[in-house]
């Protein structure tokens, strides 16, 4: 046998001895992970592969015991985690946890670990930055000035908004909303917020009902997770509680908002705008927000920093390498 032929097989016995993770999609800038670590664990890329899905998890089902997913990947269906039956452990790369099938994972007895908070500044950074967008219409602004408008039709001729004295509803005060309400305290909002319970250790006006917040807000952040209780939260009652010049701001999940009502009371100006990273069936974002100049539309790229995606991957890696040393994992957050 060649020498270089023995070579090749070496490096892939080496290769095959590395703990293996499955992965069905890249999540974002999977190359840094995938360059950091190949030597520490065997990535096995469901993309990359020419088999169909079923073949390729069938291929690994006896021996792979992690996943990597991300919330821009498959749903983790009972059905995925049906032909993994040596599956003990889902990391994921988002904070959601709304692409995993929990309930299968409790059966299970699968334990998953997420992002944790490691993105929420950028979050509410970019939650602020999309408020701001459509109060004071930057996007549009831009857009005039790239077509030549402010050139050949003279000074641009709409008026924005103020933000500072708006009264902001966060929905969700987690460690995003907190973020979020930390920022706009600093351009002079007056912050109120509804969660599934009271928070004891903020002074902010706590709504138990949603449709109340929106009711005397001027704006809805939305950062809480989408489960069964978030679902279609944001309905055609809440959007009209809001009003016309009421404007819903979503970096959370797109079906936290009842889409299709959002498009129409944007349309017919039943409420005032919108910036939304997040949305029902992504990639897919409703063709009739395309020619809206009120909303502002962000490709689910909240959490998308050099920096927070670095310190992830530390995270991930981390839990990775506690879970194939039986050590606790860093962050936990179904044990199951
Ligand atoms: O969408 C991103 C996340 O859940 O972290």
């Amino acid at each position: 046998m060649a020498h270089h032929q023995h070579r090749h097989r070496r490096r892939d016995q080496k290769i095959q001895n590395l703990p293996q993770v499955i992965v069905l999609l890249p999540p974002g800038c999977f190359k840094f992970l995938e360059s950091g670590y190949s030597h520490k664990f065997h990535f096995l890329k469901a993309w990359e592969s020419q088999l169909p899905l079923d073949q390729f998890l069938s291929s690994h089902a006896g021996s792979v015991q992690a996943m990597l997913s991300s919330a821009n990947g498959p749903l983790i269906s009972a059905q995925i985690l049906r032909m993994l039956p040596s599956l003990r452990l889902i990391v994921t790369t988002s904070a959601g946890l709304d692409h995993v099938d929990l309930l299968e994972c409790r059966r299970r007895g699968i334990a998953i670990a997420n992002a944790r908070s490691v993105f929420s500044e950028d979050v509410a950074d970019m939650a602020v930055g999309l408020l701001i967008d459509v109060l004071r219409k930057i996007s549009v602004g831009d857009r005039y000035v790239r077509r030549g408008l402010w050139a050949t039709n003279g000074d641009y001729p709409t008026l924005g908004t103020q933000l500072g004295g708006k009264r902001v509803g966060i929905v969700g005060l987690g460690s995003i909303g907190l973020e979020v309400a930390k920022r706009l305290e600093g351009f002079g909002c007056i912050i109120s917020y509804n969660s599934r319970k009271q928070k004891t250790f903020t002074p902010y006006p706590f709504y138990s009902d949603v449709h109340e917040l929106a009711a005397n807000s001027d704006a809805l952040v939305i950062c809480c997770e989408l489960n069964e209780q978030t679902q279609h939260m944001i309905n055609k009652s809440v959007m009209l509680a809001l009003g016309e010049k009421g404007v819903i701001v979503n970096v959370g999940r797109g079906a936290i908002i009842d889409e299709k009502e959002m498009v129409h009371c944007l349309i017919h100006r039943d409420i005032g705008g919108a910036g939304l990273d997040v949305f029902e069936n992504e990639p897919h974002v409703p063709q009739e927000l395309f020619t809206l100049d009120n909303v502002v539309l962000s490709p689910h790229a909240a959490t998308n920093t050099l920096g927070s995606t670095m310190a992830l991957y530390e995270l991930v890696v981390a839990n990775f390498d506690a879970f194939f040393s039986n050590k606790p994992l860093p962050s936990l957050v179904v044990n199951n």
